[in-house]
């Protein structure tokens, strides 16, 4: 274990996590910022980071070759979009350093190369840093497990900002995961994502999904379990992005001294 601080690459920078992981970063024991990352092109670069995230000149320029600072650097916190966590992936693999990456609305073929990138890189990925939603995964996995799909439908419903561009939230896909692991069945093969029109009857056993978009709303999920005569509902609600940046800076710290690989949030807390 090194008693350095670790030194960590902002990608990102200025988005709404990326400012955020600056501020949480310049907050943190045992981590220090060492570059801050923006797209070729992008007005942030050339600013000082600590300027863009609120906090007055930090003396980091926001730079637009992630290369040369992942080389330097010993994690990578990553919350941008699918095609920028790929390139990143491949960059962070080429490092061999930690990527820790929050990116939502990944597909299947981008998993596999975040997956094959965890054979030099160590990748932490979760839809959700935050302590209360991967505890809130685990309850539900307990919860789907204990009420049978013959009597309790699943539903779980999912609120954010207007500017989110993903849905359903890598979170409720992260809940409907846990749902379909306690039931035993394959989430894709059982998962309703949209309804409209005339539907039909619920299916039994199928886990549905509800998205709703407005405001500022940093993020709101409830996973519904209703049977006949009763309700469970099991709920978070976020109300600070701060939660997400602390789980990242979190699990770059727990990935530090481990082996390449392809980790997720439950690793890092204890929780798998
Ligand atoms: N797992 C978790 O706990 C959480 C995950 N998220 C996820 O994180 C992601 C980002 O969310 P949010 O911060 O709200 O989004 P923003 O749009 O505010 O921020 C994304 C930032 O990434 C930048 N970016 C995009 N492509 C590149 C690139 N190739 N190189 C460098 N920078 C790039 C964007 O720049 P530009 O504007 O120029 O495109 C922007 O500044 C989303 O997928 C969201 O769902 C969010 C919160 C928590
Ligand atoms: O885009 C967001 O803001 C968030 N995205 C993540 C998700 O898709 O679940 C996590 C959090 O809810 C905020």
């Amino acid at each position: 274990m090194s008693g350095e601080d670790m030194k960590l690459v902002v990608v990102g920078a200025a988005g709404r996590m990326g400012q955020t992981l600056i501020r949480t970063i310049h907050a943190m024991q045992g981590v220090r910022l060492f570059a801050a990352v923006e797209r070729a092109g992008s007005p942030f670069v050339g600013r000082d980071a600590g300027d863009v995230a609120g906090l007055g000149p930090i003396g980091i320029a926001i730079t637009d070759q992630p290369l040369e600072a992942f080389v330097e650097a010993e994690g990578v916190l990553d919350f941008t979009s699918p095609a920028a966590s790929v390139e990143f992936s491949v960059l962070s693999a080429q490092a061999r350093i930690v990527h820790v990456i929050g990116t939502t609305g990944c597909s299947a073929a981008d998993e596999e190369r975040f997956s094959a990138a965890g054979r030099h890189a160590r990748i932490v990925k979760s839809g959700n840093m935050s302590l209360g939603v991967n505890l809130l995964g685990v309850l539900t996995e307990q919860a789907a497990r204990a009420l049978g799909a013959a009597d309790w439908d699943i539903e779980i419903l999912e609120m954010h900002h207007k500017h989110k561009v993903d849905a359903p939230s890598g979170t409720a896909l992260l809940l409907g995961q846990a749902a379909a692991k306690g039931r035993a069945v394959d989430l894709d093969a059982q998962s309703v994502r949209v309804r409209d029109g005339h539907t039909g009857a619920r299916t039994a056993g199928t886990i549905g999904f509800a998205t709703l978009r407005g405001g500022s709303v940093i993020g709101e999920h409830s996973v519904i379990l209703a049977g006949e005569g009763e309700q469970v509902t099991l709920s978070h609600s976020a109300t600070d992005r701060s939660i997400f940046a602390r789980g990242a800076v979190t699990a770059a710290l727990w990935a530090r001294d481990r082996k390449p690989g392809f980790y997720s949030m439950l690793d890092v807390l204890g929780l798998s």
